[in-house]
């Protein structure tokens, strides 16, 4: 194991300890430069210990509104100097992702679908290797189709599956295919769901959270430009999802257990149920609504990340 800083806070610190290693990667330490290209920021150009060194939650979600309003959100729930309009994208420079920084809470946007957030992953991950950073913790903040669930229901997963229900993640590598487990902390799920009974109005449960390819077919819906099975199909299979203990639809969660997991940082998928499948596709509810569902996540977490500091009355 290659020896990091200890009290990491960037460059100033001296002395060194084990670390838990978040990158498996034996060329990573031959390279001079390391550029993260779809963030805009490297080695060289940027002094990434003193950027971000002292990162001790990350929370991740598709969209770069949400991630920054997400931001804005911690910088009043820890009570940060400054203005919440000045909180910048880090990543401004490149329109692939969004990233901004509210003390130890890094807030990143990683687009729809697996090698979206797959991407997203790899580089988050070097960035916290590089940093030195230590003992981070990941959340998923997202939205998602439930599955027998009331509208607005949070679930934290226990297990997140693919579209055969298997607690796995395939990877596709020189022509291999390469299987990872996708199990996440059940401590950290349990201490989530225990933060949720601290808050008024939050329905949340803890339930496998199958994710796919697609929004459409992939997800069972008759709505798409494209559909090759009937309503009866379509309800057998959110039905067998169901008996495989699903309660809800989403897009990354496999692929983000599985790096997680493989790279030693501890993780949790926390997303708000839109719709409930048995009862339709379309996605009809009042805009205002949405948001304030897709809020409820986000109010979870805080509460999580301001209890682990001490902040809670
Ligand atoms: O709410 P977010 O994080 O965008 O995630 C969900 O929403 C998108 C589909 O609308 C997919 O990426 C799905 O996983
Ligand atoms: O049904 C839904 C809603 C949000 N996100 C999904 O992936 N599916």
């Amino acid at each position: 194991m290659t020896p990091i800083l200890l009290n990491c806070r960037g460059a100033e610190c001296s002395e060194y300890t084990e670390q838990v290693q978040y990158v498996k990667n034996p060329h990573l330490e031959s390279m001079e430069e390391d550029i993260l290209y779809h963030f805009n920021l490297g080695t060289k150009t940027h002094n990434l210990p003193a950027m971000f060194g002292d990162i001790k939650f990350v929370c991740v979600g598709g969209s770069a509104n949400r991630m920054r309003a997400f931001a804005q959100f911690m910088h009043q729930e820890l009570g940060q100097p400054g203005h919440v309009d000045d909180i910048r994208d880090i990543c401004e420079e490149t329109d692939r992702y969004s990233m901004f920084k509210v003390g130890p809470v890094l807030s990143v946007s990683h687009g729809m679908g697996a090698p979206s957030i797959s991407i997203m992953l790899h580089e988050l991950i070097k960035l916290l290797y590089h940093s030195r950073c230590r003992d981070v913790i990941l959340f998923r903040i997202g939205t998602s189709g439930g599955i027998g669930l009331a509208p607005g229901t949070v679930v934290i997963t226990d297990k997140a599956v693919d579209s055969f229900f298997r607690p796995q993640f395939e990877q596709v590598v020189l022509g291999k295919v390469i299987v990872r487990s996708t199990e996440l902390d059940e401590g950290l799920s349990k201490e989530l769901l225990q933060c949720s009974t601290e808050l008024p109005d939050i329905p949340t449960v803890i339930a496998n959270t199958m994710c796919t390819h697609d929004f459409y077919e992939g997800q069972g819906r008759l709505d798409g430009a494209l559909c090759s099975f009937s309503t009866e199909e379509k309800l057998e299979y959110l039905r067998k999802a169901h008996e495989a203990g699903v309660r809800n639809i989403e897009m990354e969660s496999t692929v983000f257990a599985a790096m997680c997991r493989m790279c030693n940082l501890k993780a949790a998928v926390i997303c708000v149920t839109l719709l409930n499948r048995f009862e339709g596709d379309q996605i009809s509810t009042h805009h205002d609504v949405l948001v304030e569902y897709q809020q409820r996540p986000q109010g979870l977490v805080a509460h999580f990340i301001k209890k682990r500091l001490g902040l809670m009355a």
